[in-house]
């Protein structure tokens, strides 16, 4: 960040600090380079001069509703705006067309209330408090007067509020083109009862969030040419299926498991259930209830969801029957078996699990023991029949509980899009993104490797339309903006994705070679981008490896990437449940066209993920993108606490908040153009003067002495006159 040239004796500025990330205070000395400053805090503090930034004193208490009217845009500058309107339980804020939402962790209703929407209603953007309503409000006008299709983009970490800001910008989006009045369950209502069903089976109490979708979504409502919804599909992204067999304390499994041990008494005497605590499944963890939580109640509102969303009765019951399953099958353990590598069930507590799974998943009970400890191995000469020792029986049960449920999870999502329905004749779409933002734990594996590998993408899709965009324009007008150049990231998706040579292809080609492990893979990696100034090899380590993402290095533990990466149900398993007399849990198990022909194709969660995402971005490329950018202020998840050190490090990892930093970087040294811009746009409003007047100031400013000046005064000409044709509009 560049520093301000103007700091004399008695200025009031902002100094960085280890705790507070920014403070202020007032310069008391300068020399030479260097500042000293006496802060709020009462400490003094010596600073370059290039690290202090002024601090407006005449700033309103109460904040300002957008960044770009901040006399000085800087980091500090940023942060303090939305900590004062935090404070005020103002969590939206913009920065030009963007809308930051920090999290209230409370229940604000007011906010979103049917009054609220009927002010967003017809509302220009801008006119009314920064708001969620006026987001969807600017992508559904836009839609309906250009005809183009308008997507927005939710990010942020994990307990940010995307879901819930997805949730209030559906609402909205059904009130303006929901059918009011109509009888009987319309596409709208199917919707929006869509998300209680996805987050009882998708969601789970995390570290980071009580409620966390352990899953990307994507929501593309169709329109017809009335402007109204009349179809709907949702897109689901790599579920986290290790959480249906491992959990740590005192995060929980998926909600669904809970609901159904509080369902009501003859449905758990049907399923054969109990205490939670009694499930190997979810007492790997101490957590079984949450705070404010009826887990009982929550059963029965996924049953009512169900019903709007057209599954049937007795396809919940199915539903239900499959979950019990998963929770017996949890409980089979195994013992050694006579033989060397064989395994036997463990005891009768054991063996009553296993009849319990067979005769809910409606399988032949010997079968599902075999499938579990047997593996059979056809050659050209034979057919032979090899034993698992204990542990792998248990890795193959714990295999078979992920397939079955992820196998779950798809099948209600393919449910929900069939009985929505899809309209053929839509011209329109409005998509909702909501999902997981740049992660980077101490431990990092596959999981953290495919949610970066997302959030590089969308990052470039940002870079793409924005900056790019911009920067077409000011090359056709043959204005120099060298200085707003941004770090393109497509160096590192190139390292991730490219084909060949990519870690991903990297990764399935280990995957296909019986003989690699772990270590095998990542000295392949070293070997591959010795020379890339993106990838690096972590001293001392043989398994681990380093990307440069564009929000900062992440180090990955390749030690489980293989397994993680292999996309196969075991043959066994297949057979058993294809098998089943129950046509539910037969039809989660199709078999594939390609598994009878005789060539079977190599398939990767990886590579399934990048078509995955290429499809997407294919998608979001074809729209008008707006963005929410939504920060988490602490991780006590607790209303009224605004931790500045945190709220910093996500605003400058996030997709879109780190390329309004730079806008602000480059603004910033100026920030007085920005004052006299600002009373040029106060006293002019008519579409045709801002036309005039940017040719006007390109003409009289664009010589080498003003070259800066004028790409400012262009940018934000630009930027306000889109804005009042939209207003226009
Ligand atoms: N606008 C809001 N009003 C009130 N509470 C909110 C709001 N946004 C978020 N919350 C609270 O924060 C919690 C976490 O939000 P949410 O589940 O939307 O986060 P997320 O970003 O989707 O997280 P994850 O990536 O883990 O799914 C919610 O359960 C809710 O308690």
């Amino acid at each position: 960040m560049v520093g301000p040239v103007n700091i004399i004796v008695g200025s009031h500025v902002w100094i960085e600090d280890t705790g507070e990330a920014w403070i202020d205070g007032e310069v008391v000395k300068i020399s030479g380079e260097e500042v000293h400053v006496q802060s709020t805090n009462g400490k003094t503090v010596v600073a370059k001069i290039a690290n202090v930034f002024p601090k407006d004193t005449e700033a309103p208490p109460g904040g300002v509703d957008d960044m770009t009217k901040l006399s000085y845009l800087h980091e500090p500058g940023v942060l303090n705006n939305l900590a004062m309107r935090y404070e005020l339980n103002e969590i939206y804020t913009y920065t030009g067309n963007i809308l930051i939402a920090v999290n209230p962790f409370q229940r604000l209703p007011h906010l979103y209330d049917t009054h609220m929407m009927e002010q967003y209603k017809g509302a220009g953007f801008g006119e009314l408090s920064p708001h969620v309503f006026a987001i969807a409000e600017v992508a559904y006008r836009a839609m309906i007067n250009e005809g183009k299709s308008n997507s927005i983009l939710v990010s942020g970490e994990s307990g940010a509020g995307k879901t819930e800001t997805t949730k209030m910008l559906m609402r909205y989006l059904a009130y303006l083109g929901g059918r009011s009045g109509v009888e009987g369950r319309t596409v709208e209502q199917q919707v929006l009862e869509s998300n209680p069903v996805l987050e009882a089976f998708g969601n789970a109490k995390t570290l980071r969030n009580n409620n966390s979708s352990r899953f990307g979504k994507f929501v593309e409502l169709q329109f017809d040419k009335s402007g109204r919804i009349s179809g709907a599909a949702v897109r689901t992204y790599l579920l986290e299926r290790s959480r249906v067999c491992q959990i740590s304390d005192p995060e929980r499994n998926y909600h669904c498991f809970y609901m159904l041990c509080a369902a009501p008494p003859e449905e758990r005497e049907k399923f054969k259930l109990g205490d939670p605590k009694s499930f190997h499944y979810l007492n790997q963890s101490k957590c079984y209830k949450l705070d404010g939580v009826d887990d009982t109640e929550e059963y029965l509102a996924t049953r009512r969801a169900m019903d709007v969303v057209g599954i049937s009765e007795e396809e919940q019951d199915a539903i239900f029957r499959v979950v019990a399953a998963i929770l017996h099958l949890g409980n089979v353990e195994f013992a050694k078996g006579k033989e060397i590598d064989s395994s036997v069930l463990k005891d009768g507590k054991s063996r009553f699990h296993l009849d319990a799974t067979a005769e809910l998943l409606r399988c032949d009970a010997k079968s599902l023991e075999d499938a579990l400890i047997k593996r059979v191995m056809v050659t050209p000469e034979e057919v032979i029949t090899r034993t698992l020792d204990p542990d792998s029986a248990t890795g193959s049960r714990d295999a078979l509980a992920k397939t079955i449920y992820s196998r779950l999870f798809d099948w209600l999502v393919d449910k929900i899009n069939n009985s929505i329905g899809q309209d053929p004749n839509s011209k329109t779409i409005i998509g909702v993104l909501d999902i997981y933002g740049f992660e980077s734990f101490k431990i990092n594996s596959f999981e953290q490797f495919c949610i970066n590998f997302t959030n590089e993408k969308l990052q470039q899709h940002f870079n793409q339309h924005v900056f790019k965009m911009e920067q077409e324009d000011y090359t056709k007008e043959e204005i120099n903006w060298s200085y707003i150049e941004f770090v393109d990231n497509k160096d590192v998706l190139e390292l991730i994705e490219k084909k060949p040579g990519g870690v991903i292809a990297l990764l399935d080609e280990a995957c296909m070679f019986p003989k690699s492990t772990h270590e095998t893979f990542a000295q392949k990696l070293y070997q591959t981008f010795k020379n890339s100034k993106r990838f690096t090899k972590p001293k001392l380590s043989r398994t681990s490896f380093a990307i440069s993402h564009y929000a900062g290095e992440v180090t990955y533990q390749a030690d489980l990437f293989l397994d993680k990466n292999k996309d196969y149900v075991v043959a066994e398993h297949q057979d058993l449940l294809i098998a089943s007399s129950d046509t539910f849990v037969a039809g989660l198990f199709p078999r594939l066209a390609e598994e009878t022909s005789s060539k079977t194709k190599f398939s990767s969660i990886g590579s399934r993920f990048k078509l995955q995402l290429q499809s997407l971005m294919e998608t979001l490329n074809s729209t008008e993108p707006h963005y929410i950018r939504c920060v988490k202020p602490n991780n006590v998840l607790k209303p009224a606490i605004f931790e500045n050190l945190n709220v910093i490090q996500q605003l400058r990892c996030g997709v879109s908040a780190v390329r309004t930093f730079y806008i602000i970087e480059a603004l910033q040294p100026r920030f007085w153009v920005m004052e006299l811009t600002s009373l040029i746009f106060a006293l002019i409003s008519l579409r045709a003067f801002w036309k005039l007047l940017e040719s006007a100031v390109l003409v009289i400013l664009q010589n080498g002495r003003f070259m800066s000046f004028s790409i400012v005064l262009v940018f934000l000409l630009r930027k306000f006159w889109r804005e009042s044709k939209l207003q226009l509009i």
